[in-house]
């Protein structure tokens, strides 16, 4: 197992930085400073980090405004030993991400290096959002642990967007029929494999699912998560023919892991629709939690967690309960931000961390 932590991070034109750098010499920081200062943004810097993209943004807000590049450079710890690591983003050129003198040729193959989890107040929409932010949180994780995923989803999106090319012909011309079968025939198992994928993935959530909800909401409740779909069938290209002529109404294609969705449950209910405000906030978290772990078994690597902003969202137990939680195992460096100074002086786990305070 490999324990991560970043030490150093210098941010050059990346959101509102023109030029920065941090240091973090403890496992655990508090960053605060006041609203609007770049506290999320230096979270958001280590996110890029990992995961290539913001947590929040298009590419194109990584630059600061009116500049054309953006540059994050990083040391981190693996254990006892210390790397370099940085991320340049120039478009048109696409981004670059070199690991001690070692330029990544695709993201791809970057992706899953350097873990990190970050728990922001946005993390509801999961919960609120339609089916697509659900998958994409879902793929984001899966093709982290998993290249075979990963190689399997850009080929079925691929050839997803050539079915659809071609059911957008109208009329659609009777010499395609042939051409729909290839595909059919190419995306069955891509469907099946994927579709797989996603529910042993939702099965080894929801067990952490179940222990964090219960941990932070300190009461027994019944948080689950399962993966629905139509796509473990064992003959898929079955229900190709079966929505042919829709498909062909409609000039897009009607079935496949790209309609699927994670149904959210607590007390067996959608938490969509009957969950509190409150209630939907604990469940993100210990479905991040889950996560958190999912990837540490997994990738065999502690991932970094970023907790943006948090303490405004949960009661003074959960709060407690979730600092009080971070500061244990399985978890390792945890980095929080807070705007407000003073709501810390009530939180004694917190003494000990280091602070960092952002000025202009
Ligand atoms: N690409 C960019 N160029 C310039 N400024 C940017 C860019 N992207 C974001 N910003 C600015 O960064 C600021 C927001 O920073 P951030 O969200 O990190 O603040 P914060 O300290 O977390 O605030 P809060 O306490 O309100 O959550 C905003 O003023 C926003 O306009």
């Amino acid at each position: 197992m490999k324990h991560l932590a970043i030490r150093e991070i210098s941010l050059h034109n990346f959101k509102n930085y023109p030029k920065r750098e941090f240091t973090f010499d403890a496992s655990h920081t508090l960053i605060f400073g006041r609203n609007g200062i770049g506290k999320t943004n230096l979270l958001d810097a280590i996110y890029f980090l990992s995961l290539t993209k913001s947590a929040f943004h298009s590419d194109r807000q990584l630059i600061l405004q009116n500049e054309n590049f953006c540059r994050v450079d990083a040391t981190f710890q693996e254990n006892e030993t210390l790397h370099k690591l940085t991320a340049i983003y120039a478009p048109p050129e696409r981004k670059r991400f070199i690991l001690d003198d070692y330029a990544f040729p695709t993201l791809a193959e970057y992706i899953g290096r350097f873990p990190v989890i970050m728990i922001a107040p946005n993390d509801t929409d999961l919960i609120r959002e339609g089916s697509e932010e659900r998958r994409r949180f879902a793929d984001t994780i899966l093709c982290q642990t998993d290249k075979v995923y990963l190689q399997a989803l850009s080929q079925y999106n691929y050839l997803l967007k050539q079915r659809n090319s071609l059911l957008s012909q109208n009329p659609f011309p009777t010499s395609a029929y042939k051409l729909l079968e290839v595909y059919n025939y190419q995306l069955s198992p891509l469907n099946q494999k994927i579709a797989q994928k996603r529910q042993d993935f939702a099965n080894s959530l929801a067990p952490l699912l179940q222990k964090n909800y219960a941990e932070m909401a300190q009461k027994d409740a019944n948080a689950e998560i399962s993966y629905e779909t139509n796509c473990l069938q064992s003959d898929f290209e079955e229900i190709f023919r079966q929505s042919l002529e829709k498909d062909i109404a409609l000039r897009r294609t009607s079935v496949g892991i790209h309609k699927d969705d994670f149904v959210f449950m607590l007390n067996a209910n959608p938490i969509k629709k009957f969950g509190s405000q409150g209630e939907q906030k604990t469940f993100v978290i210990a479905l991040k939690l889950a996560v958190f772990e999912f990837l540490k078994e997994n990738l065999q690597i502690t991932p970094i967690l970023l907790l943006d902003d948090i303490l405004d969202k949960l009661d003074e137990t959960r709060t407690f309960q979730l600092l009080q939680k971070v500061m244990q195992n399985p978890f390792g460096q945890v980095l929080l931000t807070e705007a407000n100074p003073k709501r810390l002086e009530q939180i004694p786990v917190l003494k000990n961390w280091q602070k960092i305070e952002i000025f202009d």
